[in-house]
């Protein structure tokens, strides 16, 4: 990685059009939902100062989301920030955020383009108050009909038809990890500038590794194939896998796929007994699809355990699935503890 990167996102982008990678409009999406991120990463960065941790909501009421979950004071500052920034740029049909009930369409008397955009607006929410890493996660879709619609059911569209994607990490440094379908590429913000710019033109991880994440807590919830595998893991140079493995556990989605992403590593978040009925805890839409794409342009695999994500095909905008990805062989054996034992039970 060179300190001194001289290509700054936009020049980074405007070669990709020029190579045919992408549309001057997706270009131009990707700008403004870069500059959204730089104003959470300003928000993010004032802490206690600036008045954004905590809980969102009035005098002691909690303001829930569609998740059915707590917000805090920078979940709905984020989604704010990325709604104001894109709502009339003339590069989108609609949005979808994780914090709210449905999309939001373009209304009609702006410019609509062609471009679907879907985020987590602030990813690892439990994080906020103890000044841990979050992030922002975002996935960018074609929108099928933009003459009528665009409904929520437009937004139903398999990982694999994702034109972009990616996140911003805002930890001690802020970094923009992108793809648009040719490698993924991570940026770092020079605040002196304030600008993204180029530090690791395509990423690569490792296919093997000696790390997993998850979180353990949760272990006498798991399913049998889970708990063979990490029982595999945990008994280390004497068990199965014949090597030691090491573990972390972030607790924000982005910091632990950025640390896979940097050096390799599995990260699950596989179905247990607490989550089973709603399919698992992280958003497909949200978090799992743009996360897959990233991991897959970057050499790695992404999977529900069962299926290659990107191949899911989405029944609902808040969706949720069982996430193993990371470091191709090790997700692929996850995958193969899931479907012997499935196999063998059946
Ligand atoms: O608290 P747990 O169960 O370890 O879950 C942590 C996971 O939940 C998440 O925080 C969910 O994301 P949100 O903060 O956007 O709801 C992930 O980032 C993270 O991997
Ligand atoms: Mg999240
Ligand atoms: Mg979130």
């Amino acid at each position: 990685m060179s300190p001194s990167s001289s290509i700054s996102l936009t020049r980074f982008l405007i070669e990709a059009e020029r190579e045919g990678h992408i549309q001057p409009d997706l270009r131009l999406l990707i700008e403004v939902v870069a500059r959204a991120c730089k104003s959470i990463s300003i928000a993010v960065g004032k802490g206690a100062l600036g008045g954004v941790l905590g809980d969102a909501g009035g005098a002691g009421e909690a303001s829930i989301n569609v998740q059915g979950e707590a917000q805090k004071k920078l979940d709905v500052l984020s989604n704010d920030i990325l709604l104001e920034a894109n709502a009339w740029g003339g590069h989108l049909a609609a949005l979808a955020s994780e914090e709210m009930d449905h999309a939001v369409r373009i209304p009609e008397h702006y410019p609509r383009g062609r471009y679907l955009l879907l985020f987590d607006p602030l990813d690892g929410s439990s994080n906020i108050d103890v000044n841990i890493s979050v992030g922002t996660i975002f996935s960018v879709l074609r929108c099928p009909d933009c003459v009528d619609g665009p409904k929520d059911e437009d937004f139903l569209q398999p990982g694999t038809s994702q034109v972009a994607a990616g996140y911003c990490t805002y930890g001690p440094s802020t970094m923009l990890v992108l793809t648009v379908g040719h490698g993924t590429h991570a940026f770092t913000l020079d605040r002196e500038i304030g600008s993204f710019m180029l530090t690791t033109r395509g990423m690569r991880i490792p296919e093997d590794t000696k790390e997993f994440a998850v979180n353990m807590s949760n272990q006498r919830h798991w399913e049998a194939p889970m708990q063979a595998y990490v029982a595999d893991l945990l008994a280390g140079k004497a068990g199965p896998r014949g090597k030691d493995f090491n573990m972390r556990w972030v607790a924000s989605m982005v910091a632990d796929v950025h640390r896979i992403l940097t050096r390799g590593g599995i990260f699950s978040y596989p179905l247990d007994a607490k989550c089973a009925e709603k399919g698992g805890k992280l958003r497909l839409m949200y978090e799992a699809n743009p996360m897959a794409l990233l991991v897959e342009q970057a050499g790695g695999a992404a999977s529900t355990g069962r299926q290659r994500m990107l191949e899911v095909n989405p029944t609902g905008l808040h969706q949720r699935v069982p996430v193993f990805l990371g470091s191709r062989n090790e997700v692929e054996t996850a995958v193969r503890y899931h479907l012997e034992r499935d196999a063998a039970a059946a």
